[in-house]
């Protein structure tokens, strides 16, 4: 369902002169699985998606989304496709519904169908309290449903998720790890985003993780430990940081940014800050959504 081969992102940048952001990545994700790219602020994620989801051009490499090249087949990968990010735009004066609706118009639905699919997601995803409410009267979360709304409008058969939890309260965020699952177990295609650990061990199917622009290791979250020889998944991660930086090093090759694993030790603090509770799906959020 999503294929990508050697994906390479350079951007021309004024500080760095020619920055290699994304560095021949590679990857497939099957229908009825939620793949995890793991990694921390900087490691490539939102542009490798970006790059999915036909907002930016690879430099090279290729992705192919749901049969149709990024490249190509731009229109067509728009359509097959939904995409949730911790800050996709609501518009103020719109209510929930109607900004759902619009975006339901610019995909092409016809009304009537639309507005029973309508019907049917507010439901599953329990908006109807604040169905008619201006986006501007919205909290956090209820602004999060919207815009899983909208991305789930046209039943695309694959969905990105960019640090969708970032920001959300924990019951917010346990609700929409629950709605992922929901969607994985509706055999959707799943790419979900994040730099922290724990939700990436509690959700996903097969794991990716992202350093500096490259994948340095993908598997199972066992698959992984037994390799790197761990019980622990925090350790498989720093290990593989470890490792690539002393490899890098070795080849007189300073990693991308001249940063080291010292300097970033605030950001990858962050991995293993704001756990998500315990797996725990209710019955009504393993419902189809579809
Ligand atoms: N338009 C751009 N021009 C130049 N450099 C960019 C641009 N967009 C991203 N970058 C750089 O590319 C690198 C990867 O950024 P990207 O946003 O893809 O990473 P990320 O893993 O999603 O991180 P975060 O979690 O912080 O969003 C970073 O060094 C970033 O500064």
């Amino acid at each position: 369902m999503i294929q990508v081969n050697n994906l390479t992102k350079t951007y021309q940048d004024l500080r760095r002169g020619s920055f290699t952001a994304v560095d021949h990545v590679s990857f497939a994700v099957k229908p009825g699985e939620i793949f995890g790219l793991l990694g921390p602020n900087g490691a490539g994620k939102t542009t490798v998606l970006r790059i999915l989801s036909t907002v930016l051009k690879p430099t090279h490499g290729t992705a192919v989304v749901a049969g149709y090249d990024v490249v190509r087949d731009a229109a067509d990968v728009r359509r097959s496709i939904g995409f949730v990010s911790n800050n996709t735009a609501t518009y103020d004066r719109m209510t929930a519904w109607e900004l759902v609706r619009y975006f339901g118009r610019l995909h092409g639905m016809q009304a009537d169908s639309l507005d029973q699919r309508m019907d049917a997601l507010f439901g599953k995803l329990r908006m109807d309290d604040f169905r008619d409410v201006p986006c501007a009267k919205l909290s956090t979360g209820m602004k999060q449903k919207v815009s899983i709304a909208r991305a789930l409008i046209h039943d695309p058969p694959v969905l990105v998720f960019d640090e969708a939890t970032l920001g959300l309260d924990v019951m917010v965020a346990r609700n929409l790890l629950q709605v992922i699952r929901a969607l994985r177990d509706a055999g959707k295609c799943l790419i979900f985003s994040t730099h922290i650990m724990s939700e990436v061990e509690r959700l996903c199917d097969r794991i990716a993780i992202m350093y500096q622009g490259q994948i340095l290791d993908t598997g199972t979250l066992d698959e992984l430990k037994q390799r790197h020889g761990h019980a622990d998944f925090e350790e498989v991660f720093f290990s593989l940081l470890s490792q690539h930086e002393a490899s890098a090093s070795s080849e007189g090759n300073p990693t991308s940014e001249a940063l080291t694993l010292e300097d970033e030790a605030l950001s990858l603090e962050s991995l293993t800050e704001h756990a998500v509770p315990a797996k725990q799906a209710s019955p009504s959020a393993q419902d189809s959504l579809v």
